[in-house]
């Protein structure tokens, strides 16, 4: 058409973050290629990380409408706390190459939010400044995450330190013997920058870089783990809650209720491990039926919004938690991000109760999602 176009006032749209999505842009722009491909990256053909957010989509929401929805409470429990609505930070190493203040500012963000936390093995920062920059600003629960390694020794002073720093529960992360095939990481021989620390391995990254993360994964963990031989030794060392990560199916589950363990988290480490692998909102079921209650049931993996919280608690979850948000958070403006990435979030799940009348966590039930099947109306499930 011909003629100027008439200037409209809009902000910077660049700048604008209104959902997880803009934030992973905008935070990807700001690393460094190697950086951004370790960050975002899956494994092998990248087929589980993408079904793990698309998988979302199948499912509808069923509202219900002109329910008196004013007093709507997002709350539920974490680890026996009352959080403020049932999301968590999962686990994820390496945080300072994001932003300097790392694993410190997550806590902080978290704290602020009132919600729970889980530590890497391979955080930049120990469990104990962790946690005391979480503690100086609210009530905050963490899990201390934990591979299984081949110095036993090493293995039991990280149980101990972060007992004694006040962690609830270990995360015992099952789905990795060994890494998985993450081309993207090995095209670009991703090593871990200069000059941070990894008070929790005991070790800097001078020592680090010297491998590929592959080799250096290797060399400290124990691919000879077990169910009978680790499990109960957690248990006999630890008074912390003893949760499985990375669980995919109804076996795995009966076997973690057999041997005591608290809880699960249906988790396949946000597609990073074996590539294949079911997403986890579709391994949820068969985990969440398998558990019938006698062990709690937490799930992570490709959640980017609001309605995907709602979606995995309406198929069983009790809790989920994410993973890269909390890094694109990070990348993008250190706790600020994270913060902005928590409430984007809250607001969303808290929106997403309201428009779909569910009052409290325990109105959230199969009931309120169905199917589209090809050619069909909408399913109940
Ligand atoms: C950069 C990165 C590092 C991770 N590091 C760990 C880790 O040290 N231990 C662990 O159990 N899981 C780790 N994970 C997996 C996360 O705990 C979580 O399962 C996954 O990120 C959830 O998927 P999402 O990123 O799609 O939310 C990592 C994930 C990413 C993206
Ligand atoms: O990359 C990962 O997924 C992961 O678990 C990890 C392992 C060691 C260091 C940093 C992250």
């Amino acid at each position: 058409m011909a003629g100027n176009p008439i200037p409209i006032p809009v902000k910077n749209l660049d700048e604008m973050i209104l959902c997880i999505e803009d934030l992973r842009i905008a935070a990807s722009k700001k690393l460094s290629d190697s950086a951004r491909d370790f960050y975002n990256s899956g494994s092998t053909d990248q087929i589980t990380i993408h079904e793990n957010s698309t998988a979302y989509a199948k499912y509808r929401l069923r509202p219900r409408v002109l329910v008196d929805v004013s007093k709507v409470d997002t709350s539920t429990k974490c680890f026996g706390q009352q959080v403020k609505f049932p999301l968590g930070v999962s686990p994820a190493g390496l945080q300072a190459m994001a932003h300097p203040s790392g694993e410190l500012a997550t806590s902080r963000a978290c704290a602020r939010l009132g919600i729970s936390m889980a530590i890497s093995s391979f955080a930049n920062y120990s469990a104990k400044e962790i946690r005391d920059a979480g503690k100086a600003i609210g009530p905050i629960r963490h899990a201390m995450q934990l591979y299984t390694m081949k110095d036993r020794d090493l293995e039991l002073r990280i149980i101990q330190n972060a007992e004694a720093a006040g962690c609830s529960a270990i995360f015992l992360t099952a789905d990795s013997p060994v890494l998985g095939m993450r081309y993207n990481e090995w095209r670009h021989d991703f090593r871990t920058p200069a000059g941070l620390a990894f008070p929790i391995l005991e070790r800097d990254s001078e020592k680090i870089r010297k491998t590929s993360h592959d080799d250096g994964f290797t060399s400290f963990n124990d691919d000879a783990h077990n169910w009978t031989r680790d499990i109960p030794w957690l248990r006999s060392v630890s008074q912390m809650e003893i949760w499985i990560k990375g669980v995919l199916t109804a076996e795995d589950t009966l076997k973690a209720v057999e041997l005591g363990c608290d809880g699960i988290i249906v988790s396949n480490h946000g597609g990073r491990q074996l590539d294949g692998v079911a997403s986890t909102i579709d391994a949820l079921p068969e985990c969440v039926e398998a558990a019938a209650g006698r062990i709690r049931v937490h799930v992570d993996g490709g959640i980017r919004a609001g309605t995907d919280v709602f979606k995995a608690l309406a198929l069983g979850a009790e809790h989920v938690w994410v993973g890269r948000p909390a890094i694109w958070g990070l990348a993008y403006d250190g706790q600020k991000g994270v913060d902005l990435m928590l409430d984007t979030l809250y607001n969303e799940f808290k929106r997403c109760m309201q428009l779909t009348g569910c009052n409290s966590v325990k109105d959230i039930t199969k009931a309120c999602l169905g199917v589209v099947r090809p050619d069909g109306p909408l399913a109940r499930l």
